[in-house]
């Protein structure tokens, strides 16, 4: 049967397939950051397992530091001020420390963005899985790995099984082909195809992009088209491998040398599609009709060309658009058919994981050269690791920015999300080079317009958001533009902890040593049988997780104590905290809601944050209603005991119509169906996702009992791809058999 890239990658990592068709899949690289990983390292402590394959396992700190400068930096401790936020970092080295892991800190030049430093180190490879728990982990896709984000209790399970149960996503391919117009970037492509299938597009899938178009694009480019597959509603996006893939590759710190080069590089040339693959979802882009694109709202969908105009709710055929209009043009505070070159700007941020890498830079300081920011405007520029500063700096584009009047920053996620001090003020609007637009994202009431690194750049010159084209450097200019990022040898030993006084050992409960290794009990998620209590309406499309949890509640380290902060922006004002009366949870009887009813579609889409089935657990609500829900946040609920139910849109709006006259629904999971005193209406849930909820069993304990599948699949990867595991540890990679306190001393050697 001819296969997809998707289905090849797919099947090279089953370690087991059950009859519903849930599989243990193999996780071939595992990114780890502070944010989401308190909590699942703290399971493992509890449960007294250890990390599994630690060679196949990276950590560092990115979305809470400063991005300041480092000049005396000592360590975390005393360097991050916010006291969350040091918290988090702290945890994370404590962690590492107790668990041997690969880590690299503050002070290290290869820290940075998780999803710019595994490509950078070549821990990113074709053919591979790769997770992180964190939703643009898509963005490794662009070297034909299978990369998807994932909540904190599955990073719990990749650390303990190296695995992931997961059911196969549809493939859907979006081909761009035809020829760029000058000005034309990746970032323009993706947003462009978003505009195009909307934010749920690819829900339920896995794209693959191809055409010549694509073909035609850098790593960098690649990169930052896949990274915002999750903005398409996707799992992941995917590239097939090639030659840019490869010269990108080579020489890398951790990529295969030598003859487990040229072995690797004929694997990854079976990866691609055959010529006769079939696609479940296919959609066809002239490349030609892109332009430099920009957002007008507050969904990534919400796109325009540069030359456009903010759209009339007026003209809006469907109510439910009109009102999501409405809704976006009153946050973000423009007036309909505004041309978007009229768009006055406050502020300019360049980095994130979509475009902070040496090429970004590149395409942004050639736009700024000579020139100066507008009086009115504050630019910043925020590499994706310490290695790109460092290479930028090389080539003087630090120099054009802070001549231009930009400021010139310390690598991290900075304002992409503002959990660290980089933030917009209310009202504040942004020219962003980041990938989401989500009311509140960059600062409570931000304002935020995505688009190109060279677009933000001119709209810093101009103070306006400006048509690129009107400002392009003659050709020689970009001509050097391309050449990727080269590595130089770490000067770092690979586990580089701070030698700092003040990081104890992280607390191992006594009597709960985390090395006993095969705990394969299954137990510890709460049963979820029926229920039956008030259930709030909602009529919002595309809620997302930064609506259901706001950035400043993700610092925490625990997974309770979150129900205040639930819908935190729409229940309270954020200047004096005071309830606001409209929102639904703040009037009765709904404050004791333990359902909610959405009407709008794509319920849960954005950041992979568990916070937010968190939050609603905490809450009380422990069942949602809705026509549909984006991927990540579907399974997080199912690994907290709570159930995202998906109903038709009729029989949604007419449980609205009920909770709205405060009846009372109930849910029978058992017999899958849904009552209300005027309705009734049978479900659809996964049979093992049912199995689990109503026993209450732990995904774990239950993969740790296909230990021996695990192992054998194991030694099979060694001996086919011996380049996935952790070089000079070969041997020993497979089989961690530490008691961690050991663990920590061993050397992970590259
Ligand atoms: C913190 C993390 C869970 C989150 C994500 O999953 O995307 C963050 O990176 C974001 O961009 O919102
Ligand atoms: S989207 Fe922003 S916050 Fe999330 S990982 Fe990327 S840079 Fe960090």
């Amino acid at each position: 049967m001819p296969q997809t890239l998707f289905d090849k990658v797919w099947a090279d990592h089953v370690v087991d397939q059950q009859e519903d068709g849930t599989c243990v899949l193999y996780i071939d690289r595992h990114l780890v950051h502070e944010v989401t990983s308190p909590q699942a390292f703290e399971g493992l402590r509890n449960a007294g397992r250890p990390v599994r394959r630690p060679d196949c396992t990276l950590a560092t700190v990115d979305h809470n530091i400063p991005t300041t400068t480092r000049k005396n930096f000592k360590n975390i401790t005393t360097f991050i001020e916010e006291a969350d936020s040091r918290t988090q970092c702290e945890t994370l080295e404590e962690n590492i420390e107790a668990f041997g892991l690969t880590y690299f800190g503050m002070e290290d030049d290869r820290q940075g963005i998780v999803h710019v430093i595994g490509p950078e180190q070549g821990f990113t490879l074709p053919g591979t899985t790769v997770v992180c728990g964190d939703s643009h982990t898509s963005t490794h896709g662009a070297f034909g790995a299978l990369a998807f984000g994932i909540g904190t209790s599955e990073v719990e399970h990749v650390l303990a099984t190296q695995t992931i149960l997961q059911k196969k996503s549809k493939n859907m391919r979006i081909s761009v082909d035809g020829t760029l117009t000058p000005g034309v970037t990746g970032k323009d492509i993706v947003l462009h195809i978003i505009g195009v299938i909307g934010t749920a597009g690819g829900t339920g899938c896995v794209i693959e992009f191809c055409g010549s178009a694509i073909r035609e694009q850098t790593m960098e480019a690649r990169m930052s088209i896949c990274n915002m597959a999750i903005e398409g509603g996707a799992r992941a996006g995917m590239i097939a491998p090639d030659q840019v893939t490869y010269d990108y590759l080579k020489g890398r710190p951790l990529a295969p040398t030598g003859a487990e080069w040229d072995n690797a590089v004929a694997y990854w040339n079976t990866l691609r599609a055959d010529d006769d693959a079939v696609y479940d979802i296919n959609v066809e882009i002239n490349a030609a009709d892109i332009a430099p694109t920009v957002t007008w709202g507050t969904s990534p969908q919400d796109v325009v060309a540069i030359t456009g105009k903010v759209p009339d709710p007026a003209q809006a055929a469907d109510p439910a658009r009109r009102l999501a209009i409405e809704r976006a043009l009153e946050y973000i505070g423009l007036e309909p058919n505004t041309p978007m070159e009229q768009v006055k700007i406050d502020k300019v941020f360049i980095g994130s994981c979509t475009n902070s890498r040496i090429e970004d830079l590149r395409a942004a300081a050639s736009i700024v050269k000579g020139r100066k920011a507008a009086d009115w405007v504050y630019a910043m520029v925020v590499p994706g690791s310490g290695l790109i500063k460092r290479q930028a700096e090389k080539e003087g584009l630090d120099v054009i920015f802070k001549e231009a009047g930009f400021d010139w920053r310390e690598a991290g996620c900075s304002m992409c999300l503002g959990m660290n001090p980089d933030q917009l003020k209310p009202k504040e609007r942004c020219a962003s080079t980041s990938n989401r637009n989500f009311e509140g994202r960059q600062g409570a009431g931000s304002r935020t317009h995505l688009c190109s690194p060279a677009m933000a750049a001119a709209a810093g010159i101009n103070g306006y958001l400006t048509d690129v084209r009107t400002m392009l450097p003659s050709e020689d200019v970009l001509k050097n533009s391309h050449q990727p990022l080269q590595i130089e040898s770490p000067k770092q030993t690979p586990a580089s902890l701070p030698a700092k006084e003040n990081v104890s050992p992280a607390p191992t409960p006594a009597g709960n040593k985390p090395a006993q290794g095969k705990s394969g009990a299954a137990s510890g998620m709460p049963k979820f049988t029926t229920l039956k209590g008030i259930t709030a309406p909602l009529d919002i499309a595309n809620v997302d997780t930064d609506m259901i949890i706001p950035k400043q509640f993700l610092k925490t380290i625990k997974r309770t104590g979150l129900g205040s902060a639930l819908f935190y922006a729409l229940r309270f004002n954020p200047t004096n905290n005071e309830e606001n009366p409209n929102f639904v949870l703040n009037k009765e009887p709904y404050r004791q809601a333990k359902i909610l009813v959405c009407t709008g579609p794509n319920f849960g889409c954005g950041s992979s944050r568990e916070h937010a089935p968190w939050a609603f657990n905490d809450f009380g609500i422990r069942c949602i209603i809705a026509t549909s829900f984006a991927d990540i946040f579907f399974n997080n609920c199912f690994k907290n005991g709570m159930l995202p139910l998906v109903l038709s849109q009729e029989q949604v709006d007419l449980l609205a119509v009920d909770a709205k006259d405060g009846l009372e629904v109930e849910v029978d999971l058992v017999n899958q169906l849904v009552k209300s005193p005027n309705h009734e209406f049978k479900f659809d849930v996964e049979p093992f996702r049912k199995h689990c909820l109503v026993n209450g069993l732990d995904d774990i304990g239950l993969t740790m009992q296909k230990d021996d599948k695990i192992e054998q699949f194991e030694a099979r990867r060694t001996a086919t791809w011996p380049w996935l595991d952790g070089k000079n540890y070969t041997g020993k990679a497979t089989k961690i058999n530490a008691q961690q306190p050991e663990a920590k001393k061993q050397k992970l050697d590259w």
